[in-house]
């Protein structure tokens, strides 16, 4: 039990600590309070998860003299929207929120980013934390300040940079995440091998097993690697003007998928795993990645039981989709491609005719 992993996100004067451990949530108030000057704070959640943990975090934050406003928002992506930004301006302004109030972020990605949106805009930033508890939220969303909120017509398409004071991960909270939720916190995980570590994915490739079976070392330790890269790669590029772009591979078939499928039917973390295998035949395509480690990729997102195939899309609507893509500069798309598994580069030079031919390779389920 307690902090089994810790690390630092460097970001000068916004630099901010996370704990990786067990039982951390009922620790939660004590670990905050040397880092707050207000006792004011908003702990947003969902529907699935206040019955699960909300009275915990709660009892802890005011045993250490926090002063809390819970907000309760309905499960799923459709909490990335205006409408539900509203509603947690709403409660925050009529409870007379101050500028050393703090938003607490406890739950998945979508309470992560949405968090995240509110505390940046209220009053132009007030304090912000993450407890995360999706295995997705605990290797990615939590780390790195990419907040916001979806349009129809693309994901994550208003938002804001803004750190979070504190990243506090409770691995035992994964108990109760649904196996297809975990399923899709693992293809951001795969993702990090891919991109940066040879290494963590052949552990994959080793330790799938155990790593689904929640074994504690297993997990504490690939969720501290993961944060490690998440950590080096912002600390060194907070606002992706160059290798964070990288964090997105995968990310502009997947955010295709996501949009096309209606969001929520399809979930971030399984429309990433399509995307990354997509993005691996496309690589190989274009002669940049072996033939070998794009079958590895392959057969790891597999025996993860994530999907390999995208709905079916007319190939235009997928481009379309695709060309709002936060990463298209003057007009032109760029992707995430590999060389190999552990080493990744940006490229604005794919043919579109090559684009099209992965598409309707794999938008066939
Ligand atoms: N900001 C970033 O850097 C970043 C990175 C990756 C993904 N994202 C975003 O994150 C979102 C996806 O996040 P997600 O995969 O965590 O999904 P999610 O936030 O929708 O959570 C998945 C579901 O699990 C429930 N849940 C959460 N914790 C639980 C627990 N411990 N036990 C049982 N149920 C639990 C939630 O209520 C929800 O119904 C997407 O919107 C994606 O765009 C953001
Ligand atoms: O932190 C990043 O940078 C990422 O790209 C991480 C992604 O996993 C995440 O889904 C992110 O929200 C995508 O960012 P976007 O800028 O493409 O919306
Ligand atoms: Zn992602």
């Amino acid at each position: 039990m307690g902090v089994l992993n810790s690390l630092q996100v460097d970001l000068g004067a916004r630099s901010y600590p996370i704990e990786i451990g067990q039982g951390l949530l009922d620790g939660l108030g004590d670990g905050l309070k040397p880092l707050l000057k207000g006792r004011q704070m908003a702990v947003l959640t969902t529907e699935t998860v206040a019955p699960l943990y909300l009275e915990r975090a709660q009892a802890s934050l005011t045993a250490a003299g926090f002063d809390v406003t819970p907000i309760i928002l309905p499960d799923g992506e459709t909490s990335k929207s205006w409408q539900a930004l509203n509603q947690v301006f709403d409660v925050l302004i009529g409870a007379r929120f101050e500028r050393s109030s703090t938003v607490v972020a406890l739950g998945g990605g979508v309470i992560g980013d949405l968090s995240g949106f509110a505390a940046a805009s209220l009053l132009r930033g007030v304090n912000f934390v993450q407890v995360p508890t999706t295995l997705l939220s605990q290797v990615d969303s939590s780390v790195g300040g990419k907040t916001g909120i979806n349009h129809p017509l693309g994901k994550n398409l208003i938002g804001a940079f803004y750190q979070p004071k504190k990243v506090t991960i409770d691995i035992d909270t994964l108990r109760t995440l649904p196996r297809r939720e975990l399923l899709a916190g693992l293809a951001e995980v795969i993702k990090y091998g891919i991109i940066w570590d040879a290494e963590l994915f052949a552990r994959l490739e080793r330790d799938l097993d155990a790593f689904l079976a929640l074994e504690p070392t297993v997990v504490a330790e690939v969720i501290h690697r993961c944060c490690a890269i998440k950590a080096e790669v912002v600390s060194a590029d907070e606002r992706e003007a160059g290798q964070r772009a990288l964090l997105n591979l995968g990310h502009t078939f997947g955010h295709a998928i996501e949009n096309l499928a209606g969001y929520g039917e399809i979930l971030h973390g399984e429309a990433v795993a399509i995307g990354m295998v997509m993005a691996a035949d496309l690589s190989h395509w274009l002669k940049l990645c072996p033939g070998n480690d794009v079958a590895r990729i392959r057969e790891l997102v597999e025996r993860a039981g994530l999907p390999l195939h995208a709905p079916k899309h007319a190939v235009e609507a997928y481009m379309d989709a695709m060309s709002r893509d936060k990463k298209v500069e003057a007009g032109v798309m760029r992707f995430v491609l590999m060389r190999g598994i552990g080493s990744a580069m940006i490229s604005s030079d794919v043919d579109a005719a090559v684009t099209r031919q992965v598409i309707e390779a794999y938008a066939v389920a």
